[in-house]
């Protein structure tokens, strides 16, 4: 299976400091590769190396064109749709405004991304502020699928969401995994089991692991190794 990502040697040193020491990971060109590692590990600098936010090295291939130099407006014209960690939503705007912002495309995906939102649709003209987390988390992720992309990047999209919201938040990555392949920097280990195929595990800003997410987490020893979990796993994502 040919990769539609690919990152090799990735490296960033930022003020002086090496934090990523040469990341190799593949995203799979259908479905969830999960990006994994404890605190620090180095997740979120990778995804923002691919996504060229942050001065990098190395190389990234997106469907056999190298965009490893870019900037990042080119490589989001690529077709890399990212939802960073902290949302990037604005409060102050409403739902549709927030959208209409993220447009690229001379006929922006609407259908597409209310028929996955319907909730988007119904609370588009309210601020963008007063939605909850898991809701605010949908209009980042919308916003990544107005515009025919061909790689999503959602950077712990769980984080700070309550059990309930994250369960609707793993159904709305699943349902997007459908239509575009998903690269998930993910902290809940249950989500993960429940949505990626593939994954990759950084240690101390390198890979330590790449393989089948499930075979991964079914290994108990592999698991408290790499990812600090053992007997204790994270409350499982309701079915
Ligand atoms: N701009 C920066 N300046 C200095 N150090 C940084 C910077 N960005 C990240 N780091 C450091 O690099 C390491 C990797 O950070 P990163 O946020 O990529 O890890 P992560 O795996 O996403 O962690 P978490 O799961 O806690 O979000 C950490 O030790 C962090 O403190």
């Amino acid at each position: 299976m040919t990769p539609l990502l690919s990152v090799r040697d990735l490296r960033v040193v930022i003020d002086g400091l090496h934090i990523l020491h040469g990341v190799d990971l593949d995203v799979a060109p259908t479905g969830v590769t999960a990006l994994l590692g404890r605190n620090g590990a180095g997740k979120t600098t990778t995804v923002r190396a691919i996504m060229g936010l942050v001065p990098r090295t190395g190389s990234v291939v997106l469907d056999g064109a190298e965009i490893g130099g870019l900037p990042t407006h080119r490589v989001v014209r690529r077709g890399i749709g990212y939802a960073p960690e902290d949302r990037g939503v604005f409060a102050g705007l409403t739902v549709a405004e927030n959208l209409r912002l993220a447009e690229r495309d001379s006929a922006p995906a609407y259908p597409l991304v209310h028929r996955l939102f319907p909730e988007l649709k119904a609370r588009e003209k309210q601020l963008a502020g007063t939605l909850s987390g898991g809701q605010q988390q949908m209009v980042a992720i919308g916003r990544t699928l107005l515009n025919g992309n061909r790689l999503i990047v959602a950077d712990e999209p769980t984080k700070g969401l309550a059990p309930r919201i994250v369960t609707e938040v793993a159904d709305v990555l699943a349902r997007v995994a459908e239509t575009v392949p998903v690269l998930l920097v993910e902290q809940n280990l249950a989500l993960v089991r429940r949505v990626a195929g593939h994954c990759a595990v950084l240690a101390d800003g390198r890979t330590a692991h790449r393989g089948d997410a499930a075979a991964l987490l079914a290994d108990e020893e592999a698991a408290r190794r790499l990812l600090g979990v053992g007997r204790h796993p994270a409350p499982e994502v309701t079915p």
